[in-house]
């Protein structure tokens, strides 16, 4: 099995500094030797290159429309690139804009597939409902077919269009959902689970029913797109948008250990980790390590151990 590891350096779905920093930040927590020692042949490709683009006037209220879409173009060609030569590959965020060319690029190679998206939001404003512009705030608008008639045309998103249906999505972790967002995800019929269904449920009960409502008709490559924000902020204060009453460290592992558990993992997201938002080296290091453990768990670390079959106690 080998792993494709893509770096995208990129903060301007988003108005805080320093979330370009997240892939380093990840990389320097050991990610690398971790995935190694489960029996990854692992191939890091490194951090793409981003240009920012000198003329790219805000569209609407939307700023950086034009380099984050380029962004997304490129990105998506990596993606496909990394999961057409046989890689399961992790995208090292970068805010949660880059889910668009990530999504979009796995999709070029699996048009059939299903996405996760684990996070403290919906992501899912248009630019007609979005309350700050932010592009990292929009990423599923620009993916759905079901939202073609809402959205406008974005300037440097010409090179896409949507691909994915309502019903191929699952939300997990929302606890700040705007209205314009709670509307589309009502009237969309999105299944997603709250921190509330989650309270209520279990989240092996969520996790079940999640990957019945998208695997039970028929068995397709998951993408998992991982806000490091859907943890509670004491596990991941080093992020941009957190909200209290997130994840625990052990819902958060069981979830990717039930998505490894399917064998159908694709591509992995990794997103909004900011090491310059950590109030400590402490708070930075916990923030970074637990990014590294989700991805190690998603591709098959276990809490109970393993080991090569023997034959018998040796
Ligand atoms: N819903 C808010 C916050 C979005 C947060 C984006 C990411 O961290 O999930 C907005 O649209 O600005
Ligand atoms: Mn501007
Ligand atoms: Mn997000
Ligand atoms: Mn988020």
């Amino acid at each position: 099995q080998s792993v494709a590891i893509l770096g995208a350096p990129f903060s301007k779905g988003q108005k805080r500094r320093g979330v370009e920093h997240g892939p380093k930040a990840i990389r320097d927590a050991g990610l690398v030797e971790k995935l190694s020692n489960l029996d990854y042949a692992v191939h890091d490709f490194g951090d793409l290159t981003f240009k920012h683009l000198e003329k790219d006037e805000h569209f609407m209220h939307v700023p950086f429309p034009r380099t984050v879409g380029r962004a997304n173009q490129l990105l998506s060609g990596a993606v496909s690139g990394a999961v057409g030569a046989g890689h399961t590959c992790i995208m090292l965020g970068g805010d949660h804009s880059l889910a668009i060319g990530s999504v979009e690029g796995h999709a070029q190679q699996c048009p059939d597939l299903c996405l996760i998206w684990v996070d403290a939001h919906a992501d899912i404003n248009t630019p007609l409902t979005s309350p700050s512009g932010n592009l990292h705030g929009q990423s599923v608008a620009f993916l759905l077919k079901d939202l073609q008639n809402k959205m406008p045309e974005v300037p440097g998103f010409s090179w896409m269009k949507p691909f994915l249906s309502a019903r191929d999505l699952v939300y997990i972790g929302l606890r700040d959902v705007d209205p314009g967002e709670h509307i589309i995800l009502k009237t969309l019929g999105i299944q997603y689970f709250s921190m509330r269904d989650i309270d209520r449920m279990g989240i092996q009960r969520v996790m079940e029913v999640t990957l019945d409502h998208l695997l039970a008709r028929k068995q397709r490559p998951i993408h998992l797109s991982f806000d490091i924000d859907a943890f509670d902020p004491s596990l991941a204060p080093a992020t941009g948008t957190p909200v209290n009453g997130g994840l625990t460290y052990r819902e958060g592992i069981y979830v990717t250990e039930e998505i490894h558990n399917t064998g159908l993992l694709s591509v992995m997201d990794v997103v909004e980790v900011n090491p310059t938002l950590g109030a400590t080296p402490e708070a930075v290091e916990a923030t970074t390590s637990l990014a590294v453990d989700v991805i190690a768990s998603a591709l098959g670390q276990t809490r109970e151990g393993a080991h090569v079959a023997f034959p018998k106690i040796p």
